[in-house]
């Protein structure tokens, strides 16, 4: 299948803050990402916070023009594309945020926030059309009666319909992908399920293909299940594959160390479990990265190579790994 989205060596790198000193570091936010996505396919971006993830995200969405690397959209290179393609990717590849308050004018009604997107870009022509659409848009994500919301403001929304509105925002312009950072973070915990079903049933029904940005796995596991998985650290892919390979066997330590921070429910299983010894538990300063493999100043299996070699993004065992130790470290598995 041919790719949607792919990302070829992409690098994004920002101006730092000012030190004391009126010195200014610069913040590698991404190096050298390389990622595809196809048609219809869901793919969850995992990692802390600060590794690059939003950042991620945003050159995906073309928010964020990246410092190196290149960009293709069904197969176009998008600094190539002449207007009318880029007006097309654009409306193709939507995002959706965490702070659905912010991402909603207060001033507007929800009728208003969803029509002027699909008047501008001529998807109806009309109000009498663009009611009856953003009527179809609302009952699609799950708000009916439609006509119970259409005159409403933002404020008068819970986190998790405002979600949904956001949902009804991105589908409205027919979408190819929908990038949705940490999407129910701040939803109340007994609506994230059904937010999370939502995004499902428009990647089956729709056939949208999702990136899915979160820091925490278990969201990842749920909505992403027979999709792919990339584990995102210092603003590199260090581990990629089909989730449920990612999530069984783990081979990056960082990986590991990931997953043996979340709790287990069963007292008994959780005493099985191994919990990785890191070396350390701060994330390295972004400005001042450290030399070599970027998780090697917390990794217990770290040696002088790791110190100064970056290890590649290389094929192992189904799934593609970077680090000098892959064939040495220990099995982890949930079932171990
Ligand atoms: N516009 C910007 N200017 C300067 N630095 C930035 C900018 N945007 C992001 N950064 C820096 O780039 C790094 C990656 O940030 P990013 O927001 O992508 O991480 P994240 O994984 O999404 O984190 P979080 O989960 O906390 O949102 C961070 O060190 C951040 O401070």
């Amino acid at each position: 299948m041919t790719s949607l989205l792919k990302l070829e060596h992409i690098s994004m790198c920002f101006d730092g803050k000012k030190s004391l000193l009126g010195e200014r570091k610069e913040v590698q936010a991404l190096s050298d990402v390389n990622l595809e996505i196809k048609p219809g396919e869901i793919v969850a971006l995992v990692g802390e916070s600060g590794c690059g993830k939003t950042t991620l995200g945003k050159v995906i969405t073309g928010l964020h023009r990246p410092s190196k690397g290149r960009m293709y959209f069904e197969g176009k290179d998008i600094s190539g594309m002449n207007a009318s393609e880029l007006k097309r990717y654009r409306s193709s590849v939507q995002l959706v945020q965490q702070d659905s308050y912010a991402a909603l004018n207060p001033a507007r009604t929800i009728y208003h926030s969803l029509s002027a997107p699909i008047l501008h870009h001529n998807k109806v022509k009309g109000s009498k059309a663009a009611k009856a659409k953003v009527r179809e848009l609302l009952e699609t994500v799950g708000l009916a009666p439609a006509d119970l919301y259409l005159d409403k403001y933002p404020h008068q929304l819970s986190g998790g319909q405002r979600q949904r509105v956001l949902l009804a925002r991105a589908i409205s312009l027919e979408p190819k992908i929908i990038v949705a950072d940490e999407p129910v973070s701040m939803v109340d915990v007994s609506m994230r399920l059904s937010i999370l079903n939502l995004m499902a049933e428009l990647n089956r029904n729709m056939g949208i293909a999702f990136v899915y940005i979160t820091h925490d796995l278990a969201t990842a596991k749920y909505i992403a299940q027979s999709g792919k998985m990339a584990v995102v650290y210092l603003g590199r892919i260090v581990e990629f594959g089909k989730v449920k390979e990612l999530l069984s066997e783990p081979k990056h330590p960082y990986l590991q160390a990931l997953l043996t921070a979340v709790p287990v429910p069963d007292p008994v299983v959780a005493k099985r479990l191994k919990v990785l010894p890191l070396r350390s538990f701060e994330m390295p300063n972004v400005e001042d990265p450290p030399h070599g493999c970027g998780f090697h100043p917390r990794c217990p299996y770290a040696n002088v190579r790791c110190e100064t070699h970056l290890p590649a993004l290389d094929d192992y065992a189904g799934v593609s790994v970077a680090c000098h130790h892959v064939k040495d470290v220990p099995v982890w598995s949930l079932n171990s």
